[in-house]
């Protein structure tokens, strides 16, 4: 089980909401993945346009956990006024705290973020950062009052999967008890897994499922790398080596007569 501010969560799989071609197909997507927690933008659309009282239905039927999100904000003062709002419209104190920095590359604005973690944690928020791979600023983050880390792998949107595996592996070894959620850049099942296979607690996408072909079955590919890589990170893997070594051991010498 994954516990994030007293939540245990089996699975360990985030879904954004946005992007999906209709509300039927997020709604069959949610559920083909097994996801306890779905992110949901204040601030922007949802799938296929759903709105206001119909998405919150649907949400509701999903029986699933909201992390609302503050997507598009970036300013301190933006964030945490959509915070507030979010935590007033989606009765809860989860936040997934978004302050970007940079249009290109919608790289968070670090210092941003760890300012408006600070207020919000200070207001009672559980806060979940969109933050860089960058060890100082999850430090600063931790101080703010984060109890979860959210670092990129990749530019949200990129589908590039994991850019700076060393970074990423320093995060995991800087900090072995804090949960740490992979969000943004995930392309494929074969980068989930990678990043689970690192240790790391849980994955969040939505691209790379919401512009799938098949949304669904590929919400359902993810889950199964998710597992996969957890459990092969749980049962030792074995690391790379330069030179080969041989898989069977060789006793004394065959005889051919
Ligand atoms: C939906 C959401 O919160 C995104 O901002 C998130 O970061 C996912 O990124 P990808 O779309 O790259 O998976």
């Amino acid at each position: 089980m994954l516990t994030c501010y007293g939540v245990e969560l089996a699975s360990r799989l985030f879904l954004g909401t946005a992007q999906y071609p209709s509300p039927a197909i997020l709604a069959d997507t949610v559920r083909a993945s097994g996801t306890e927690v779905v992110t949901v933008s204040l601030r922007r659309e949802t799938a296929g346009g759903a709105s206001g009282g119909r998405f919150w239905e649907l949400i509701r039927e999903l029986g699933v956990r909201v992390l609302p999100n503050t997507a598009g904000c970036h300013s301190v003062k933006e964030a945490v006024t959509t915070a507030r709002m979010a935590r007033e419209v989606f009765a809860t104190d989860w936040i997934k705290l978004e302050v970007i920095g940079n249009h290109d590359t919608l790289q968070p604005d670090v210092f941003g973020l760890v300012e408006s973690a600070r207020i919000l944690s200070e207001e009672g928020f559980s806060v979940f950062p969109y933050t860089t791979d960058d060890l100082v600023v999850a430090e600063r983050l931790l101080e703010a009052g984060c109890k979860v880390l959210m670092p990129w792998c990749a530019p949200i949107g990129s589908a590039a999967g994991p850019l700076n595996v060393r970074a990423l592996r320093s995060l995991r070894a800087h900090f072995p008890d804090t949960p740490l959620i992979v969000d943004a850049g995930l392309g494929r099942p074969s980068h989930a897994a990678a990043v689970m296979e690192l240790g790391f607690d849980a994955v969040l996408l939505n691209t790379a499922v919401a512009k799938a072909g098949d949304p669904a079955g590929m919400a359902h590919a993810f889950a199964g790398a998710v597992e996969a890589g957890l459990e092969a990170y749980r049962a030792g893997i074995v690391e790379p080596r330069e030179t080969a070594v041989p898989s069977t051991p060789v006793i004394g010498q065959a005889v051919f007569s």
